[in-house]
């Protein structure tokens, strides 16, 4: 049966009722909403899109599932009443003073990521990345203790409350391939070219005899052959494997370099990487799910999963949490990092809340020269999918050691920001490097720049975006999305708002990447906490009235008593309560 909708349009005051609308008519599904003109304020009409009741006079639209009613009006906002509390709206710090300071159409879309490590766990670090523009703190489980992490999560959780900030926590796993031992406390060694280091699985009691790195897996030595290629970090340093004693190989350096403490390993032959039982490993390791354990008593927001190779793991791992954790919106995120994870993209990109483009063991498991396509085939894949996607590592890798980028990183910061992924992550650079804070600063004004650039020239293209819905009240949603987006860059409005409950809408309206920020309003700081990796969006914290009118009137006095709109900026205004859509000026 075809699906319809009725549609009300009225010339009456937006606060006038559908009773007073003048025409009435059903409509195929989906409704094309075209809009034009020249943006004048007070002169929009206000256009509401909501689901009518089933007992619908017409037959066709009685259906079992709602359908929506479309109610346009003219433009006017009643006035707000008085007495509203402003401290009723939780905004970040950082974005309250950038709005104010530069109006929301310059605010950054692209959202950064810094790995929290001994260069920045203090809370005086910890705050000047806030500031400097930080909207999630990485803590990675394959470096420090849990009580590190703990205490990292406590400062950034004081910090939030404190001042005013909403960094949100991502957890990365430290998954089971291979990787070296600690180095024996040393932050680096150097590899020089000929020498012959021992590479074992023996748990060495004391300190670490010279010339030998500890390997984490016990197949090791059966698993490599004579002649074998042993790359640490996907190439960083090159040994030949020389000669194999028990658990001892024995190998010779051919391409010299810093060797880091738990360094990945992979090894290669005649070309190839090798896949021998270490392809058999388990995602998730033991040592893994106790540290999601802890992940969930921490209440992180993402749990960021290494090494993925199928959909399942993300399944599995999804209802694991939620059979720990009932209300817990823990988000997870799937690692793509290692050959089968291409292969499977497309189900894991499914069952996951977003993805990583996590180069850095990705180019150790394929050709560095084949990296930048299959970063653009993820990035493009996630967004059609509707799942946020992370570009992560080596964006800024010289500014570990130097204070000022390579042009090269800053082309590639650049591409990232063009193709528009979601978010950008520093690693080492913030983690252990001597510029964090200058790292963050050149990852936030490289996004400026670009973003204004392909918006102020239309650089960007529009990219097809196919039906993800899975019902009817989710096409609606879509549909809703999709529509106001364009209507916002078509009426070159100042701002997209959205009422969220769950923040499937605002993610909706983010995969568009319209030209104007979206302000994301949703009841719980745990989904403001979480859109907060999102392209575009702008998260609030607001109690929502029981309807919408009142609620747009409470948002628009709580914004503007603390500055961050003004009358006669222009916004779209949607909703996944009332599945509408209305253009207005602020009154
Ligand atoms: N908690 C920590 N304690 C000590 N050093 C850390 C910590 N976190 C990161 N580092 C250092 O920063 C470097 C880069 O950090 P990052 O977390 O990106 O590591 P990585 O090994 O590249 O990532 P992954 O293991 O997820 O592939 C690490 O190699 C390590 O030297
Ligand atoms: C981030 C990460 O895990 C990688 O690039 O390998
Ligand atoms: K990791
Ligand atoms: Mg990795």
């Amino acid at each position: 049966m075809a699906q319809s909708l009725n549609l009300f349009i009225s010339t009456s005051s937006p606060i006038s009722k559908p009773s007073n609308s003048f025409l009435t008519g059903t409509f195929r599904w989906p409704v094309k909403v075209k809009t034009s003109g020249i943006r004048k304020p007070g002169q929009f009409p206000q256009l509401f899109i909501t689901k009518a009741s089933s007992a619908s006079s017409d037959p066709e639209t009685a259906s079992a599932e709602a359908t929506p009613q479309v109610l346009v009006s003219s433009n006017g906002i009643v006035s707000t009443p008085p007495g509203q509390d402003t401290s009723a709206i939780d905004v970040d710090a950082v974005t309250e003073a950038e709005l104010k300071e530069n109006g929301f159409r310059s605010t950054r879309r692209t959202k950064l990521i810094c790995t929290i490590g001994p260069a920045t766990c203090g809370s005086e670090q910890l705050e000047a990345l806030a500031i400097g523009g930080m909207n999630v703190a990485r803590i990675n489980m394959c470096h420090g203790t849990r009580e590190w992490h703990k205490r990292v999560i406590e400062r950034v959780r004081r910090l939030n409350e404190e001042k005013g900030f909403a960094v949100a926590i991502m957890m990365d796993t430290e998954g089971s391939e291979i990787h070296m031992g600690d180095l024996g406390g040393a932050s680096s060694v150097k590899a020089e070219d000929g020498e012959v280091w021992t590479f074992s699985v023996r748990a060495f009691d004391s300190s670490l005899p010279d010339y030998t790195i500890n390997v984490n897996y016990e197949g090791f030595a059966e698993d490599v052959k004579v002649g074998d290629e042993l790359l640490v970090d996907g190439g960083m340093v090159r040994f030949e494997v020389i000669e194999k004693i028990g658990p001892d190989v024995k190998c010779r350096c051919t391409d010299p370099g810093l060797l880091l403490p738990r360094a990945n390993l992979t090894f290669w032959r005649h070309g190839s990487l090798v896949r021998e039982r270490n392809a058999m490993l388990p995602t998730i390791s033991s040592k893994d799910w106790l540290d999601i354990d802890f992940g969930i008593a921490e209440g992180v927001d993402f749990i960021a999963i290494s090494f993925v190779k199928s959909a399942e793991v993300i399944t599995h791992l999804k209802s694991y949490i939620k059979a720990r954790a009932r209300d817990s919106d823990i988000a997870v995120i799937a690692k793509i990092e290692s050959v089968d994870s291409l292969r499977n993209l497309e189900e894991i990109i499914l069952a996951s809340d977003g993805a990583m483009v996590a180069r850095g063991d990705l180019g150790a498991q394929i050709p560095l020269e084949q990296v930048p396509s299959e970063q653009q085939k993820i990035v493009q894949l996630c967004r059609q999918l509707n799942k946020p996607v992370i570009v992560a590592s080596q964006l800024l890798e010289s500014m570990i050691e130097y204070p000022t980028p390579t042009r090269a990183e800053v082309a590639d910061i650049s591409e990232a920001v063009r193709q528009r992924s979601d978010a950008l992550m520093l690693s080492g650079e913030s983690a252990m490097g001597q510029y964090p804070e200058k790292a963050l600063t050149v990852l936030r004004s490289v996004s400026l720049r670009i973003e204004k650039w392909w918006r102020e020239a239309k650089h960007h293209e529009a990219m097809e975006l196919p039906d993800i819905a899975s019902s009817f009240s989710d096409s609606i949603s879509e549909e809703i999305c999709n529509s106001a987006a364009k209507m916002a860059n078509n009426l070159e409005v100042d701002a997209l708002f959205v009422y969220t409950k769950d923040g499937h809408m605002a993610s909706l309206l983010s995969r568009c990447r319209p030209d104007c920020p979206i302000f994301a309003f949703t009841t719980t700081t745990s989904v403001r906490r979480r859109l907060n990796l999102q392209w575009g969006l702008i998260p609030f914290r607001l109690s929502f009235s029981d309807d919408m009118e009142s609620t747009l009137n409470k948002t628009f006095a709580l914004l503007k008593a603390r500055g961050m709109i003004k009358s006669g900026d222009l916004v779209i205004a949607v909703s996944d309560m009332l599945q509408s859509i209305q253009v207005m000026n602020v009154p």
